[in-house]
């Protein structure tokens, strides 16, 4: 068991090392301080038989559980909480499983920050979205004895909450209140004048059910950890973003009321976007990472009081990937005789997007900021000057005849010889590493648009990719009078495979030039597959 729960200066981050006896709780938080304690399978499973139930002992005599099973989950939580904080928590079936050392990391966070603001008796707190544990109103008031408000819109998780705070007698420090309303907090301050040091929250992460699926990057290695949550802890309308933008929206009307807004953000671009929301607003905040084996969840906090400049202290550990992967930025060109608006950019993008078969969804609209995360699936961007020039040999070929008859049919129209050009296509794959600078050179462009000529001559088939690239000068998609109409562009597409790029795109006016940048987020094509695709809009932009 945890020996002796760390004071406040600790840690926080499990980590699991099944080579040892025992499960190793590290915490690394937020906090200046690390600690290490340690949970003991061994004296788990001689005080809990349900704990006992859920252990294995391995060949060489060691015990080890099955991190991949829910139930195991949940018997370790139940376990550890009783264990280390005499909390008896029931922890249903159809519910979130809340990971012990992310909850701890918060509340030191927490604890950290609340020090900062020299504020460190008679604390009272809010937890939006308390879920059926009140894991966070628990732990602070049994650890710290902190007043808690937990706030919940699912009755079934309240009705559960309101037990669990009941059969551990924390009744007089933590209540919990049903929210009906559409907001996240301010319903709790209409009819009392309530005080609150801070407010915390886990929101739901995802958009709908399919991106809970889509969401981890395949580049990644696949969590260690079961899956728990019902539809209702893990959706929400508009996402994560949306929920957080609602409660800072809402935190500027309660900035006397509350003296530090935080809360959790799951997605790394989320992170960025709400940290540009906070900027875009001139509040000041601070972010913490908190690292869980292959999980990592970030932390930001805000507040209206000058006590403290929450932008001067120091980041526990700053985000490593706005670093790494910082965007590449360049600016727009005006083109003749076309609108040189944020909408009309956007307009521009989406049909060059749309031309890509790459998927994008509006994850940021402002009055001179556009921002869209981008999916794509395959590889659009490059793969045409090569099958032009496959099918041009081919067609020289076909000329000479010789040269091809012994393999291929010359009688036989091109088009049924896609075989022949899909296999010298994957061939060459591995070893032509297109430069993406000569993809689209003006040459290969006029090029295009001689073959679009032919094309429209003969008839051709409108769904051929390069017939659609070249469709384009006759085809401008920008109306400079429209308003931006498609905000999603999903392809029809059955069986996903793994994103081959994920980034953000944003557009935005600064005076009277207008930026375009792009930031990798993941993908197995890697960074380069953004660069790509950057250069793709740059060669073709004036084209359009
Ligand atoms: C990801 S779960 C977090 C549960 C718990 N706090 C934890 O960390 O394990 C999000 C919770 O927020 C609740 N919720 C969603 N929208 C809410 C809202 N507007 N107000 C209060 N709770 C909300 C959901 O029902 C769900 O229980």
């Amino acid at each position: 068991m945890i020996s002796s729960f760390p004071p406040k200066e600790d840690i926080v981050s499990f980590f699991i090392d099944s080579s040892m006896l025992g499960l190793f709780l590290s915490v690394f938080l937020a906090s200046s301080r690390l600690s290490t304690v340690v949970a003991d399978f061994k004296k788990l499973a001689h005080s809990y038989p349900q704990f006992s139930s859920i252990c294995r002992l391995d060949v060489t005599g060691k015990i080890t559980i099955d991190f991949k099973d829910p139930r195991v989950l949940r018997v370790l939580t139940a376990c550890l909480l009783k264990s280390d904080f005499d909390l008896d928590v029931l922890i249903p079936e159809d519910r979130l499983v809340p990971t012990l050392p992310l909850r701890l990391n918060y509340i030191l966070w927490i604890e950290d920050l609340l020090e900062s603001f020299d504020r460190t008796d008679n604390i009272k707190g809010i937890d939006i979205g308390t879920g059926a544990c009140a894991i966070y109103p628990l732990l602070a008031a049994k650890k710290n004895n902190w007043h808690m408000i937990g706030t919940e819109t699912d009755d079934e998780s309240l009705k559960i909450a309101n037990k669990n705070v009941k059969q551990n007698n924390l009744d007089s420090l933590i209540s919990l209140r049903k929210n009906q309303s559409k907001f996240t907090l301010k319903y709790l301050f209409l009819e009392e004048n309530l005080q609150c040091d801070f407010c915390m929250c886990n929101p739901p992460f995802y958009v709908s059910l399919q991106e809970v699926w889509e969401s981890r990057s395949p580049a990644r290695p696949p969590p260690k950890n079961g899956f728990t949550g019902s539809p209702q802890e893990l959706v929400t309308e508009g996402g994560e973003l949306q929920f957080c933008r609602q409660i800072l929206e809402e935190s500027q009307e309660l900035k006397d009321n509350i003296l530090i807004f935080t809360t959790m953000i799951g997605h790394k671009y989320n992170l960025r976007e709400f940290l540009l929301d906070l900027k875009a607003e001139g509040i000041k905040c601070t972010t913490t990472e908190f690292c869980q084996g292959r999980v990592t969840r970030w932390g930001v906090a805000w507040s209206f009081h000058n006590s403290c400049d929450l932008s001067k202290l120091e980041n526990h550990k700053k985000d490593k990937t706005t670093k790494k992967n910082s965007p590449i930025t360049f600016v727009i060109p005006k083109v003749p005789d076309q609108s040189y608006t944020v909408e009309s950019i956007s307009n521009k993008l989406k049909y060059i997007l749309d031309d890509l078969k790459i998927e994008y969804k509006i994850i940021t609209k402002r009055k001179n900021v556009l921002c869209l995360n981008i999916i794509a699936y395959t590889n659009t961007w490059s793969n045409q000057r090569r099958k032009r020039r496959l099918q041009k040999q081919l067609d020289n070929e076909l000329m000479k005849k010789p040269k091809f008859s012994s393999i291929i049919n010359i009688d036989t129209p091109i088009i049924e010889n896609k075989g022949i050009i899909e296999q010298s296509l994957e061939r060459q794959k591995k070893d032509d590493v297109e430069t993406i600078e000569d993809c689209y050179t003006n040459d290969s462009l006029r090029k295009k648009s001689e073959e679009s000529n032919k094309c429209k001559k003969d008839g051709a088939a409108e769904n051929n990719t390069d017939v659609d690239a070249i469709k384009w000068p006759n085809a401008r998609p920008v109306d400079n009078s429209s308003n931006i109409t498609s905000e999603i562009n999903v392809i029809e597409n059955t069986s996903k495979p793994n994103p081959l790029s994920q980034a953000i795109v944003k557009i935005n006016q600064k005076e009277d030039l207008c930026f375009l940048s792009i930031e990798y987020v993941g993908g197995t094509g890697g960074k380069e597959s953004v660069h790509q695709i950057l250069q793709f809009i740059k060669n073709n932009w004036n084209k359009l």
